[in-house]
Protein backbone atom coordinates (compact mmCIF):
# COMPACT_ATOMS: atom_id res chain seq x y z
CA UNK A 1 0.00 0.00 0.00
CA UNK A 2 2.89 2.73 1.00
CA UNK A 3 6.20 1.14 -0.02
CA UNK A 4 9.26 3.38 1.62
CA UNK A 5 12.46 2.82 -0.56
CA UNK A 6 15.93 4.02 1.06
CA UNK A 7 14.76 7.48 1.78
CA UNK A 8 16.33 10.35 2.83
CA UNK A 9 15.53 14.03 3.46
CA UNK A 10 17.48 17.16 4.42
CA UNK A 11 16.70 20.12 5.43
CA UNK A 12 19.52 22.81 4.35
CA UNK A 13 22.25 20.73 5.66
CA UNK A 14 20.54 19.25 8.53
CA UNK A 15 19.63 15.54 7.24
CA UNK A 16 16.42 14.70 8.58
CA UNK A 17 15.76 10.65 7.04
CA UNK A 18 18.40 8.96 6.18
CA UNK A 19 17.58 5.47 4.22
CA UNK A 20 14.08 5.26 5.21
CA UNK A 21 12.90 1.57 3.77
CA UNK A 22 9.78 -0.36 4.92
CA UNK A 23 6.52 -1.50 3.67
CA UNK A 24 3.38 -0.88 4.66
CA UNK A 25 0.47 -3.32 3.71
CA UNK A 26 -2.96 -2.58 2.89
CA UNK A 27 -5.13 -3.11 6.30
CA UNK A 28 -2.11 -2.32 8.50
CA UNK A 29 -2.30 -0.21 11.32
CA UNK A 30 1.39 0.66 11.06
CA UNK A 31 2.88 2.86 14.07
CA UNK A 32 6.08 5.06 13.67
CA UNK A 33 7.69 5.35 16.67
CA UNK A 34 10.99 7.62 18.35
CA UNK A 35 11.67 9.70 20.13
CA UNK A 36 11.03 14.08 19.44
CA UNK A 37 13.06 14.84 16.59
CA UNK A 38 13.34 11.48 15.46
CA UNK A 39 11.88 12.61 12.11
CA UNK A 40 8.74 10.93 12.32
CA UNK A 41 6.04 13.49 11.38
CA UNK A 42 8.45 14.68 8.38
CA UNK A 43 8.43 11.17 7.05
CA UNK A 44 4.83 10.88 7.44
CA UNK A 45 4.17 14.42 5.30
CA UNK A 46 6.88 12.70 2.95
CA UNK A 47 3.76 9.77 2.39
CA UNK A 48 1.45 12.45 0.75
CA UNK A 49 3.24 15.06 -0.57
CA UNK A 50 3.68 18.06 2.14
CA UNK A 51 6.79 17.25 2.29
CA UNK A 52 9.30 16.60 -0.78
CA UNK A 53 12.45 14.63 -0.07
CA UNK A 54 16.25 14.44 -2.29
CA UNK A 55 16.66 10.88 -2.69
CA UNK A 56 14.93 7.48 -2.74
CA UNK A 57 10.92 6.90 -3.38
CA UNK A 58 7.45 6.50 -1.46
CA UNK A 59 5.20 4.23 -3.49
CA UNK A 60 1.49 4.43 -2.74
CA UNK A 61 -0.97 2.51 -4.51
CA UNK A 62 1.71 1.19 -6.78
CA UNK A 63 1.96 5.31 -7.89
CA UNK A 64 5.95 6.54 -7.45
CA UNK A 65 5.12 10.07 -5.48
CA UNK A 66 8.11 11.81 -6.78
CA UNK A 67 7.12 11.27 -10.79
CA UNK A 68 3.27 12.59 -10.38
CA UNK A 69 1.99 15.85 -11.75
CA UNK A 70 -0.16 18.36 -9.45
CA UNK A 71 -3.24 17.08 -10.54
CA UNK A 72 -1.98 12.63 -9.73
CA UNK A 73 -0.81 14.29 -6.36
CA UNK A 74 -4.34 15.80 -5.51
CA UNK A 75 -5.62 12.41 -6.51
CA UNK A 76 -3.38 10.42 -4.23
CA UNK A 77 -3.56 12.91 -1.14
CA UNK A 78 -7.87 12.35 -1.57
CA UNK A 79 -6.71 8.92 -0.59
CA UNK A 80 -5.06 9.68 2.42
CA UNK A 81 -7.14 11.78 5.54
CA UNK A 82 -4.78 13.54 7.92
CA UNK A 83 -5.33 13.93 11.56
CA UNK A 84 -2.81 16.04 14.00
CA UNK A 85 -2.45 16.60 17.95
CA UNK A 86 -3.73 19.93 17.55
CA UNK A 87 -7.07 18.98 15.78
CA UNK A 88 -6.66 21.97 13.14
CA UNK A 89 -10.28 22.83 13.47
CA UNK A 90 -11.61 25.91 11.86
CA UNK A 91 -13.26 27.60 15.01
CA UNK A 92 -15.77 29.66 12.41
CA UNK A 93 -17.20 27.07 11.45
CA UNK A 94 -19.76 24.63 13.06
CA UNK A 95 -18.91 20.80 13.68
CA UNK A 96 -20.67 20.00 10.34
CA UNK A 97 -19.45 22.18 8.32
CA UNK A 98 -15.92 21.59 9.62
CA UNK A 99 -16.34 17.85 8.03
CA UNK A 100 -17.83 18.95 5.01
CA UNK A 101 -14.55 21.39 4.47
CA UNK A 102 -12.71 18.48 2.32
CA UNK A 103 -16.32 18.56 0.14
CA UNK A 104 -15.86 22.07 -0.44
CA UNK A 105 -12.42 21.87 -1.63
CA UNK A 106 -13.29 19.58 -4.37
CA UNK A 107 -15.83 21.31 -5.54
CA UNK A 108 -18.89 19.43 -4.17
CA UNK A 109 -22.23 20.22 -2.40
CA UNK A 110 -21.72 19.72 1.58
CA UNK A 111 -25.47 19.79 1.62
CA UNK A 112 -26.58 17.73 -1.37
CA UNK A 113 -28.42 14.29 -0.01
CA UNK A 114 -25.83 11.83 -0.54
CA UNK A 115 -23.30 14.38 1.45
CA UNK A 116 -25.69 15.10 4.13
CA UNK A 117 -25.99 11.31 4.34
CA UNK A 118 -22.73 10.45 4.52
CA UNK A 119 -21.41 13.57 6.66
CA UNK A 120 -24.11 12.19 9.16
CA UNK A 121 -23.07 8.45 9.00
CA UNK A 122 -19.74 9.47 9.53
CA UNK A 123 -21.12 11.51 13.10
CA UNK A 124 -22.55 8.47 14.22
CA UNK A 125 -19.38 6.61 13.95
CA UNK A 126 -17.39 9.39 15.86
CA UNK A 127 -20.12 8.97 18.40
CA UNK A 128 -21.39 12.88 17.69
CA UNK A 129 -24.51 12.84 15.77
CA UNK A 130 -25.87 15.41 18.93
CA UNK A 131 -23.25 17.93 18.33
CA UNK A 132 -23.65 18.62 14.30
CA UNK A 133 -24.17 22.03 15.30
CA UNK A 134 -21.69 22.85 18.27
CA UNK A 135 -18.59 24.88 17.69
CA UNK A 136 -15.14 23.67 18.33
CA UNK A 137 -14.82 25.56 20.96
CA UNK A 138 -18.23 23.48 22.72
CA UNK A 139 -16.54 20.66 22.59
CA UNK A 140 -13.56 18.65 25.01
CA UNK A 141 -10.07 17.69 23.26
CA UNK A 142 -11.19 13.90 22.87
CA UNK A 143 -14.54 15.24 20.95
CA UNK A 144 -12.67 17.85 18.64
CA UNK A 145 -10.31 14.99 17.52
CA UNK A 146 -13.46 13.05 16.99
CA UNK A 147 -14.40 15.57 14.54
CA UNK A 148 -10.84 15.86 13.04
CA UNK A 149 -11.35 12.24 12.58
CA UNK A 150 -14.83 12.51 10.79
CA UNK A 151 -13.49 15.01 8.46
CA UNK A 152 -10.70 13.21 7.55
CA UNK A 153 -12.73 10.06 6.18
CA UNK A 154 -15.44 12.93 4.15
CA UNK A 155 -13.67 12.00 1.13
CA UNK A 156 -13.82 7.78 1.87
CA UNK A 157 -10.03 7.55 1.62
CA UNK A 158 -7.85 4.20 1.98
CA UNK A 159 -5.61 5.38 4.25
CA UNK A 160 -5.50 7.19 7.34
CA UNK A 161 -2.34 9.20 8.27
CA UNK A 162 -2.08 10.33 12.32
CA UNK A 163 0.70 12.55 13.54
CA UNK A 164 0.16 12.42 17.57
CA UNK A 165 -3.38 11.98 17.44
CA UNK A 166 -3.53 11.39 20.95
CA UNK A 167 -0.89 13.38 22.79
CA UNK A 168 -2.93 16.18 23.67
CA UNK A 169 -5.74 13.73 25.51
CA UNK A 170 -5.63 12.29 28.64
CA UNK A 171 -5.66 8.25 29.10
CA UNK A 172 -9.29 7.27 29.31
CA UNK A 173 -9.89 9.50 26.51
CA UNK A 174 -6.73 8.39 24.42
CA UNK A 175 -7.97 4.79 24.88
CA UNK A 176 -11.61 5.88 23.41
CA UNK A 177 -9.68 7.25 20.21
CA UNK A 178 -7.82 4.66 19.93
CA UNK A 179 -10.33 2.30 19.94
CA UNK A 180 -12.35 4.28 17.64
CA UNK A 181 -9.19 3.69 14.94
CA UNK A 182 -9.64 0.26 15.74
CA UNK A 183 -13.49 -0.04 14.51
CA UNK A 184 -12.31 2.93 11.79
CA UNK A 185 -9.47 -0.10 10.48
CA UNK A 186 -11.67 -3.34 10.74
CA UNK A 187 -15.02 -2.17 9.68
CA UNK A 188 -14.02 0.69 6.84
CA UNK A 189 -11.16 -1.38 5.83
CA UNK A 190 -8.90 1.91 5.80
CA UNK A 191 -5.27 1.33 6.57
CA UNK A 192 -3.84 3.31 9.23
CA UNK A 193 -0.60 4.80 9.91
CA UNK A 194 0.12 6.37 13.11
CA UNK A 195 3.50 8.68 13.94
CA UNK A 196 3.49 8.56 17.87
CA UNK A 197 6.23 8.60 20.73
CA UNK A 198 4.23 6.77 23.01
CA UNK A 199 4.46 2.95 23.51
CA UNK A 200 1.39 2.89 24.58
CA UNK A 201 -0.32 3.50 21.32
CA UNK A 202 2.04 0.89 19.70
CA UNK A 203 0.44 -1.32 22.19
CA UNK A 204 -3.10 -1.36 22.02
CA UNK A 205 -3.53 -0.85 18.22
CA UNK A 206 -0.51 -1.60 15.86
CA UNK A 207 -0.09 -4.64 13.87
CA UNK A 208 3.37 -3.53 12.93
CA UNK A 209 5.69 -0.39 14.31
CA UNK A 210 8.79 0.90 13.16
CA UNK A 211 11.22 2.51 16.00
CA UNK A 212 12.63 5.23 14.15
CA UNK A 213 16.14 7.36 15.71
CA UNK A 214 17.79 10.41 14.62
CA UNK A 215 16.22 9.62 10.71
CA UNK A 216 16.84 6.24 10.92
CA UNK A 217 15.09 3.03 11.53
CA UNK A 218 16.35 0.78 13.62
CA UNK A 219 13.63 -1.96 13.55
CA UNK A 220 10.44 -3.11 11.78
CA UNK A 221 8.27 -5.87 13.28
CA UNK A 222 5.46 -7.03 15.07
CA UNK A 223 5.48 -5.11 18.13
CA UNK A 224 4.91 -7.87 20.52
CA UNK A 225 8.45 -9.52 18.20
CA UNK A 226 10.46 -6.23 19.18
CA UNK A 227 9.66 -6.32 22.70
CA UNK A 228 10.68 -9.96 22.86
CA UNK A 229 13.72 -8.87 20.83
CA UNK A 230 16.90 -7.96 23.21
CA UNK A 231 17.42 -4.96 22.19
CA UNK A 232 18.31 -1.97 24.91
CA UNK A 233 17.13 1.08 22.64
CA UNK A 234 14.11 -0.55 22.42
CA UNK A 235 13.47 -1.52 25.62
CA UNK A 236 13.64 1.98 26.75
CA UNK A 237 10.44 2.58 24.56
CA UNK A 238 8.73 -0.80 25.90
CA UNK A 239 9.20 0.97 29.55
CA UNK A 240 11.67 -1.95 30.57
CA UNK A 241 13.33 0.38 33.16
CA UNK A 242 15.46 -2.82 35.21
CA UNK A 243 15.51 -1.73 38.94
CA UNK A 244 18.41 -2.57 40.75
CA UNK A 245 19.03 -6.26 40.80
CA UNK A 246 21.36 -8.60 42.95
CA UNK A 247 25.10 -8.49 42.33
CA UNK A 248 26.27 -12.15 43.15
CA UNK A 249 25.14 -14.73 40.95
CA UNK A 250 23.79 -14.20 37.47
CA UNK A 251 20.76 -12.37 36.54
CA UNK A 252 18.73 -14.45 33.49
CA UNK A 253 15.86 -11.86 32.00
CA UNK A 254 13.23 -14.63 30.13
CA UNK A 255 10.58 -13.21 27.97
CA UNK A 256 7.04 -14.71 27.27
CA UNK A 257 5.00 -14.39 24.14
CA UNK A 258 1.92 -15.51 23.16
CA UNK A 259 3.46 -19.05 22.04
CA UNK A 260 5.62 -19.96 25.63
CA UNK A 261 3.61 -18.02 27.71
CA UNK A 262 2.61 -21.37 29.51
CA UNK A 263 2.27 -21.09 33.49
CA UNK A 264 4.46 -23.74 34.41
CA UNK A 265 7.85 -22.22 32.61
CA UNK A 266 9.72 -21.73 35.40
CA UNK A 267 8.70 -24.44 37.88
CA UNK A 268 9.24 -26.47 35.36
CA UNK A 269 12.70 -25.08 34.70
CA UNK A 270 13.62 -25.28 38.58
CA UNK A 271 12.00 -29.43 38.80
CA UNK A 272 13.47 -30.42 35.43
CA UNK A 273 17.19 -29.09 36.74
CA UNK A 274 16.93 -29.40 40.03
CA UNK A 275 18.09 -26.14 41.05
CA UNK A 276 17.03 -23.21 43.42
CA UNK A 277 16.41 -19.04 42.16
CA UNK A 278 15.01 -15.81 43.27
CA UNK A 279 12.27 -13.67 40.76
CA UNK A 280 13.76 -10.37 40.74
CA UNK A 281 10.97 -8.79 38.80
CA UNK A 282 8.24 -9.24 36.31
CA UNK A 283 5.91 -7.47 34.48
CA UNK A 284 3.14 -8.46 31.62
CA UNK A 285 2.33 -6.18 28.67
CA UNK A 286 -1.01 -6.30 26.61
CA UNK A 287 -0.07 -5.94 22.80
CA UNK A 288 -3.10 -5.92 21.06
CA UNK A 289 -5.04 -7.88 23.98
CA UNK A 290 -2.24 -10.57 23.56
CA UNK A 291 -0.41 -10.48 26.76
CA UNK A 292 3.54 -10.39 27.11
CA UNK A 293 6.04 -11.05 29.88
CA UNK A 294 8.87 -10.36 31.23
CA UNK A 295 10.64 -12.10 34.31
CA UNK A 296 13.99 -11.91 35.50
CA UNK A 297 15.16 -14.44 37.61
CA UNK A 298 18.78 -14.45 39.72
CA UNK A 299 20.63 -17.99 39.23
CA UNK A 300 23.84 -19.13 40.92
CA UNK A 301 26.79 -18.90 38.98
CA UNK A 302 27.19 -22.40 38.76
CA UNK A 303 23.95 -23.19 37.12
CA UNK A 304 24.41 -20.96 34.15
CA UNK A 305 24.99 -23.31 31.56
CA UNK A 306 22.57 -25.57 32.47
CA UNK A 307 19.77 -22.64 32.66
CA UNK A 308 20.90 -21.63 29.17
CA UNK A 309 20.84 -25.29 27.67
CA UNK A 310 17.31 -25.70 29.35
CA UNK A 311 15.67 -22.12 27.99
CA UNK A 312 17.29 -22.89 24.33
CA UNK A 313 15.59 -26.47 23.79
CA UNK A 314 12.39 -24.66 25.17
CA UNK A 315 12.64 -22.21 22.49
CA UNK A 316 12.36 -19.58 25.40
CA UNK A 317 13.38 -15.76 24.80
CA UNK A 318 16.34 -14.80 27.09
CA UNK A 319 19.44 -12.64 28.09
CA UNK A 320 21.72 -11.98 30.57
CA UNK A 321 21.91 -8.89 32.64
CA UNK A 322 24.88 -7.51 33.14
N1 LIG B 1 10.35 22.84 8.20
C1 LIG B 1 11.49 22.51 8.82
N2 LIG B 1 12.61 23.23 8.61
C2 LIG B 1 13.78 22.89 9.21
N3 LIG B 1 13.93 21.84 10.05
C3 LIG B 1 12.85 21.11 10.30
C4 LIG B 1 11.58 21.39 9.71
N4 LIG B 1 10.68 20.47 10.15
C5 LIG B 1 11.35 19.65 10.98
N5 LIG B 1 12.66 20.02 11.08
C6 LIG B 1 13.70 19.34 11.86
O1 LIG B 1 13.73 17.99 11.44
C7 LIG B 1 13.94 17.11 12.53
C8 LIG B 1 12.83 16.07 12.59
O2 LIG B 1 11.61 16.73 12.90
P1 LIG B 1 10.23 15.94 12.99
O3 LIG B 1 9.18 16.91 13.40
O4 LIG B 1 10.04 15.14 11.77
O5 LIG B 1 10.55 14.94 14.20
P2 LIG B 1 9.54 14.11 15.08
O6 LIG B 1 10.18 12.80 15.30
O7 LIG B 1 8.20 14.13 14.45
O8 LIG B 1 9.55 14.94 16.42
P3 LIG B 1 8.31 15.56 17.24
O9 LIG B 1 7.62 14.38 17.84
O10 LIG B 1 8.99 16.44 18.26
O11 LIG B 1 7.49 16.31 16.25
C9 LIG B 1 14.06 17.99 13.77
O12 LIG B 1 15.41 18.19 14.04
C10 LIG B 1 13.38 19.28 13.34
O13 LIG B 1 13.92 20.36 14.03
Amino acid sequence: MIEIQNLYKSYGSLEVLKDISFKIEKGDIFGIIGQSGAGKSTLLRCFNGLENFQKGEVIVDGQAISSLNKKQMSDIQKEMGMIFQNFNLLNRLNVYDNIALPLKFWKQDPHSLENKQRIEKLLKLVGLEEKSQAYPRQLSGGQKQRVAIARALVLNPKILLCDEATSALDPQITRDILNLLLKINKEMNITIVVVTHQMEVIKQICNKVAFLKDGRVLSVGKPEELFVAPNQEIQKFVGDDIEILPQTGKNIKLFFTNNNSKSHTITQLARTLDINFDICQGKLENFRGSMMGSLIINIDEKDLQAVENYLDQEKITWEEIV
